[in-house]
């Protein structure tokens, strides 16, 4: 294995049985002090070691795509001549950020197990680090090689995204920088800020131009910030908008700001109170932000298909404790686990992607916080806002329609709306809207993280 910083020529092609060209890759030993810190295989020492000549041209496709393979995935294989592999479909390319992190050691191990697109869909894994966390990262793509999962035929890794998300048909970001001992919000704000921006500006640049993107970080991470109640910090909602902007190639219906946790840890409560199993709740929208001021909507929530207000007729509990518990519900976890949800968020981005590549059931619908220019609910235009969603399938999704929205939801949407069009002023100057402005009301703005 080489580390290097140079790409791998163009026709150059890895041929190899898997065994034999991992170890011409290790061999290789060539060390070069990597500029962009992308692992790949040394394709010319393999070539080397295995004697095969350089005009291996027709094969140049299939080393292009995987010139930056880390260990075992550089080898070569044929997809097609292995029986079990026939069926399969064109492999699909998924970049992860902040893939050394606690969210992503869960999430990328039940992507390449096939718990999302299904068993016979091939995966890359393009995962995104940074100099920092490049070490944990290796050891990340080490654990995937041991998997021996079938699936997975590519695991690369490096700390550029123009880089990682080359011709990424999915961006999962869930990178996000901690905030350090005496830092400021707003620094850290300005930081994650333009690491979204950076990463909305690679992905317009070198990934699918239909590539779908879920945001999971928060620009403002909490991990250490619920010891802080009295500052305030934009959620993931407004991450999605900055990289929205700086993406003006990629449609803006394609991003998506992660509420899918909220989403399920409202169905939970709901089927905790009314004494059923979490599956007989269904139509659960989240509106608004991944905040405190997020709203879990009981009015057109069902169980066993009945209003919740018909099987739960507690409305005091429901406007009351289970909307603050929904709302509070990563702080209590954190004060529980002394870190953030990683594995419930890992299950969440999980289902959210499931619920864009699988027909969601009739009647029925899934949260996620969209681009809200052209909604049919009279919300603010032009921001990231939880609303209800159906998809076909395709990878698209429309809005519900159907749905009854009364004076208490109405008030409840309007509060985290003005959140939201207050965050978005904090970061204008990420999003091309001018100079930032940022008046937050405390109260309002904090993270479910923070208590
Ligand atoms: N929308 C939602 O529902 C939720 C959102 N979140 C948010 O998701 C984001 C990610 O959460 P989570 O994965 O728990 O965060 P982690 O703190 O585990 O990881 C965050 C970053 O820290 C760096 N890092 C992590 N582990 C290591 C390591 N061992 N060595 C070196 N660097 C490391 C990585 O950054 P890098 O590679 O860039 O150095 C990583 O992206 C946060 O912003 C969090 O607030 C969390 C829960 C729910
Ligand atoms: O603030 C955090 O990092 C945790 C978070 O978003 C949640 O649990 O919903």
């Amino acid at each position: 294995m080489e580390i290097s910083s140079a790409r791998a020529p163009a026709g150059s092609r890895l041929l190899a049985t898997p065994l034999g060209a991992h170890a011409a890759c290790r061999r290789s030993g060539q060390l070069l002090r990597p500029r962009r810190h992308t692992v790949r295989c040394s394709v010319d020492a393999t070539r080397q070691a295995q004697g095969i000549p350089s005009a291996v041209a027709a094969e140049a496709e299939a080393a292009e795509a995987r010139k930056r393979a880390f260990g075992v995935f550089c080898t070569t294989y044929d997809l097609k001549a292995d029986e079990k592999t026939k069926s399969w479909k064109k492999m699909v390319n998924i970049a992860v950020s902040g893939a050394a992190g606690m969210i992503s050691n869960h999430l990328l191990f039940q992507i390449a197990a096939g718990e999302v697109f299904g068993l016979d869909q091939p995966i890359a894994l393009r995962l995104l680090g940074s100099e920092r966390s490049f070490q944990a990262l290796e050891g990340v793509a080490m654990e995937l090689e041991d998997s021996l999962y079938p699936l997975l035929r590519e695991v690369s890794i490096g700390i550029d995204p123009y880089e990682v998300f080359e011709d990424a048909d999915w961006a999962l970001l869930i990178g996000a920088k901690p905030r350090g001992p005496g830092m400021e919000r707003a620094a850290l704000l300005d930081i994650n800020g333009q690491i979204f921006a950076e990463q909305g500006k690679a992905l317009n640049a070198v990934a699918s131009k239909n590539v779908k993107v879920i945001v999971v970080g928060n620009p403002c991470n909490t991990k250490y910030g619920y010891f802080l109640v009295y500052q305030v910090c934009p959620a993931s909602a407004c991450s999605a908008l900055i990289c929205i902007k700086n993406a003006p190639n990629i449609p803006a219906k394609n991003f998506h700001a992660l509420t899918r946790l909220d989403e399920n840890r409202a169905k939970c409560q709901l089927a905790l109170k009314a004494g059923v199993f979490y599956d007989r709740v269904s139509n659960m929208t989240i509106w608004g932000n991944h905040s405190t001021t997020q709203v879990p909507d009981f009015l057109n929530a069902k169980i066993d298909g009945r209003p919740v207000k018909e099987v739960i007729k507690d409305t005091k509990w429901l406007e009351e404790e289970f909307t603050l518990t929904v709302q509070k519900r990563g702080g209590v976890l954190i004060e529980k686990w002394g870190r953030s949800s990683a594995a419930s968020t890992a299950v969440s981005i999980v289902d959210a992607m499931k619920s864009l590549v699988t027909p969601t059931p009739e009647g029925d619908w899934f949260s996620s916080g969209v681009y809200t220019t052209g909604n049919p609910y009279g919300i603010a235009e032009d921001i990231v806002f939880s609303m209800p969603c159906r998809s076909k399938g395709d990878g698209d999704y429309e809005l519900a329609t159907d749905v009854e929205i009364d004076d208490f939801l109405w008030e409840r949407i309007k509060k985290t709306e003005a959140e939201l069009l207050a965050e978005k002023k904090c970061v204008a100057h990420l999003t091309g809207d001018g100079i930032a402005f940022c008046d937050l009301v405390n109260e309002d703005t904090m993270l479910p993280g923070e208590m």
